[in-house]
């Protein structure tokens, strides 16, 4: 039977551990198999000492846990359970058969426009999916996606995600590459600062264009970051096609309520160019060399 008819109680022996799949901030994820039904799956085990209490940290594996595990997707990567020991929290997720998708970032350095394109669109479909459930995820960047085994993307990590509209409590850490300037701007400074799903568009145009270009568009010291998203200042570079440039432009908009909204991205010219459903629109795009 598969994972999800199982008993709802899941405990450590029920698992054959396989190699370590990665590491991330808290903790590690292993390759696992359920030995009664033999189903491989990603067991990603944190330590309990390292969820230091009122970090913020333990809430946010709590929020993970909750969300995700509600969550039906197939660009959304599936959490089956949890459960814990005296020193561990395992979470028991879907296993992504190609992987993290920086790294293949990284190897290609840049991805074809057509392969950038199909990419926008899934990430496009399961954000609708999360927005249509007031869930916004605060933290769309490569990094936190990983790779099917069809090579379609699976945005994984809810730690930061948030039933929206939201105002932040947790202090932010990390790279600010991805932050929209409603959520870098000081607190207070005639904002409430608080925001709603709209972040992840800007997000989404931020991944656009590191998909198309190879770094962030923000990319720079810290201060600079801060200052160049508050003002959007970003150049496309030459290659960077038309119609691609005008999605960018119209997801990395300082005023959230002006950015293209998710079903209209779908519609946009650059993703029914190489997203058009049937064999032939994209092996002809592919024979072009994907432009
Ligand atoms: C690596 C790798 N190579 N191949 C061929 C497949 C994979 C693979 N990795 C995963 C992984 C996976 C691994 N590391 N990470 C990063 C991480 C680790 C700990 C905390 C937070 C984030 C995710 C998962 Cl969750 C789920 N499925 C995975 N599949």
């Amino acid at each position: 039977a598969p994972m999800y008819n199982q008993p709802r109680q899941f405990h450590l022996g029920m698992f054959e551990i396989g190699r370590p799949l990665g590491k991330g901030k808290f903790g590690r994820v292993y390759l696992a198999r359920e030995r009664s039904s033999g189903f491989i799956c990603a067991l990603k085990v944190l330590y309990k000492s390292e969820l230091q209490h009122g970090s913020g940290v333990e809430k946010q594996v709590r929020r993970e846990v909750e969300i995700q595990s509600n969550l039906r997707h197939p660009n959304i990567l599936k959490m089956y359970g949890h459960f814990h020991d005296s020193k561990r929290v395992f979470l028991i997720l879907e296993f992504a058969g190609r992987g993290e998708l920086y790294k293949h970032l990284r190897k290609e350095s840049r991805f074809p426009e057509w392969k950038a394109a199909q990419y926008v669109a899934q990430m496009a479909s399961a954000l609708r999916y999360l927005h249509r459930k007031h869930v916004i995820h605060r933290d769309i960047k490569p990094e936190n996606i990983l790779v099917g085994i069809h090579g379609e993307l699976k945005i994984s990590d809810f730690g930061w995600s948030v039933h929206a509209p939201n105002h932040r409590r947790t202090t932010l850490c990390g790279t600010l590459d991805y932050l929209p300037p409603e959520m870098v701007r000081p607190h207070g400074s005639g904002n409430d600062n608080s925001y709603d799903e709209k972040v992840d568009l800007w997000s989404l145009g931020v991944l656009t264009y590191e998909f198309l270009v190879g770094e962030a568009p923000f990319e720079d010291t810290m201060v600079m970051t801060h200052r160049r998203i508050a003002r959007a200042d970003m150049t496309i570079p030459s290659f960077v096609s038309p119609e691609a440039r005008d999605l960018i432009k119209k997801l990395l908009v300082l005023d959230p309520t002006k950015r293209l909204p998710l079903d209209a991205v779908q519609q946009h010219p650059w993703i029914i160019k190489h997203c058009v459903k049937g064999e032939r629109a994209t092996n002809r795009d592919k024979a072009k060399g994907g432009e």
